[in-house]
């Protein structure tokens, strides 16, 4: 049986932590499907390029009320998609590549791994291995709800979706986070017929709820949402997919060309036999890690989707770097930092939060102060003629240290950063909105107002 000094199962974030310090260890990558993981092959790189597309293809609608008359004449798919994948799939190919030929030290097994014990694992490519120390990062998959005779109608994931054969149609999204509004974006603004479908009273639940509120208004301008749904059976119809549903008004259905199931995703730990390991688990699968990305066996880090409280990359990343450190230097290890982890959905409108909800705040029964800055008010706003857009920000009224931010409007992911720089590194409202210059007229208008705002003690 061969035996390797580390073990890597997952090529995602995983792929990073060989570096030159480990030139002389013998080790293993493990990867079941694509070389390079969700973030790369089916999450938030194609996604942003279709986003970024659908932005473009949105732009000629919001052209009027600028006085501009401006027509989408054609969205050519076959195009789109060809031109995104033929980027991304090389990337992933060379990454393969380059790990199987280009390093010495490094052997990839492509089959599914399982653990025999908390030693060794069945690579399932018919070979089982041994290791001193083992890196989970493993990620996430779609979550298929239960619901009557879905899987002989047919439906399709974020892990398919971007790849369709043509444009549909009209299309249902199951599901109303993150993947759900990003992709109701994509596709309507490509003249897509969009039907939204989700559980409970509101879009992005998770956000602070007057974002939340406020996305699920616009959005109910432009889709078909339907929400306090329950879907009950799936249908194959001669044009697609009918679903049968109950909500408020009683027994309903919805049609269209095609099904995307956009309901969460669940950690890979199932397919690793992770118990065999004897690694605990959180009650959602999800493998328990300490501050230094420990499992509950010393010898065996995780990272990423299948242990993190969050399943962003940018938080995959920071792990993975994290257990790379601790790799590197066990007698002196550093911890995850995840006080101020911001999230964006790039849907249209884009949200950008980090840091405490309104709700979460005022649950934990802190002191906090808000203000809230329109885009409508300030000077770049009005060159956009943005109407719904806006800033909310909590502080502590005592010190002026932000605890939380949300922006909902334009470019929200990037308008947020300095916020989120703030909140790292300590800086208080005051000294952050007059202890520099604000570029005028520009968008970060938007941050400096709401930081002025603020009703301080
Ligand atoms: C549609 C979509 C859009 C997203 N957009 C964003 C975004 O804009 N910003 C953001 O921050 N995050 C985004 N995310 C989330 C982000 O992609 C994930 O948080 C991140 O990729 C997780 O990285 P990871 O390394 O933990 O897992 P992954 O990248 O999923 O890597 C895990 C790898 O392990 C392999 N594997 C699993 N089980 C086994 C096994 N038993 N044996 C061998 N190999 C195995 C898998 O095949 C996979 O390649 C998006 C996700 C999706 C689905
Ligand atoms: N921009 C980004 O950073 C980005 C983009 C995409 C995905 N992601 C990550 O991937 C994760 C998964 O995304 P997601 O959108 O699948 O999950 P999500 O957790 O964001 O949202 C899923 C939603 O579906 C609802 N739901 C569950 N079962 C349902 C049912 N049977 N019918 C209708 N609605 C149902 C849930 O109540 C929830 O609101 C996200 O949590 C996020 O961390 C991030």
């Amino acid at each position: 049986m061969r035996h390797f000094d580390l073990v890597i199962i997952g090529t995602g974030s995983g792929n990073s932590i060989p570096n030159d310090a480990m030139a002389d260890w013998k080790i293993a990558i493990l990867e079941k499907g694509t070389f390079g993981g969700t973030c790369l092959n089916v999450g938030c790189i194609p996604t942003k390029m279709f986003v970024h597309t659908a932005d473009q293809a949105a732009a000629p609608a919001n052209a009027k009320k600028l006085g501009v008359d401006a027509t989408l004449d054609a969205v050519h798919w076959p195009e789109i998609r060809d031109r995104i994948f033929n980027r991304i799939d090389p990337i992933a190919e060379g990454g393969r590549n380059w790990r199987a030929n280009e390093n010495a030290n490094v052997t990839v097994f492509e089959g599914t791994a399982t653990f025999e014990d908390a030693h060794t694992i069945n690579t399932g490519t018919g070979e089982t291995i041994t290791a001193d120390r083992i890196v989970i990062a493993a990620g996430s998959r779609p979550t298929i709800p239960a619901i009557a005779d879905l899987e002989t109608t047919g439906f399709h994931t974020s892990d398919t979706i971007m790849r369709l054969d043509e444009l549909p149609e009209s299309l249902i999204i199951l599901g109303s986070g993150f993947i759900a509004s990003e992709f109701a974006h994509v596709f309507s603004s490509f003249g897509v017929k969009v039907t939204l479908i989700g559980r409970s009273n509101l879009l992005l639940r998770h956000e602070d709820l007057e974002i939340a509120e406020r996305f699920t208004d616009v959005a109910k301008q432009k889709w078909d949402v339907r929400l306090q749904r329950k879907t009950t059976r799936a249908e194959k119809t001669p044009t697609g997919v009918k679903l049968h549903m109950e909500g408020p008004d009683g027994e309903e259905t919805v049609e269209a060309s095609q099904l995307l199931v956009a309901v969460g995703r669940q950690p890979n730990t199932d397919l690793l036999d992770a118990t065999k390991a004897g690694l605990e688990l959180h009650s959602d699968g999800r493998i328990k890690v300490d501050e230094y990305q420990r499992t509950s066996q010393p010898h065996i880090l995780a990272l990423g989707d299948i242990s993190s409280d969050y399943q962003l990359k940018h938080v995959a990343n920071h792990e993975s770097r994290v257990v790379q450190h601790n790799l590197l230097n066990p007698d002196n290890p550093i911890a995850s930092d995840h006080r101020f982890v911001p999230a964006a959905v790039f849907s249209n409108p884009q949200i950008a939060s980090v840091g405490l909800t309104e709700e979460e705040a005022k649950a934990k029964g802190i002191r906090y102060v808000t203000a809230s800055q329109a885009y409508a008010s300030i000077a770049y706003g009005w060159a956009m003629e943005d109407t719904t857009g806006f800033a909310k920000l909590l502080a502590d009224p005592a010190t002026g240290q932000l605890i939380g931010a949300h922006i909902i409007g334009p470019q929200a992911s990037s308008v947020i950063q300095p916020l989120i720089q703030a909140m790292s590194f300590g800086l208080d409202a005051k000294s952050m909105a007059r202890g520099q210059y604000w570029i005028h007229p520009a968008m970060p208008e938007l941050v400096e107002n709401a930081l002025l705002n603020l009703p301080l003690d």
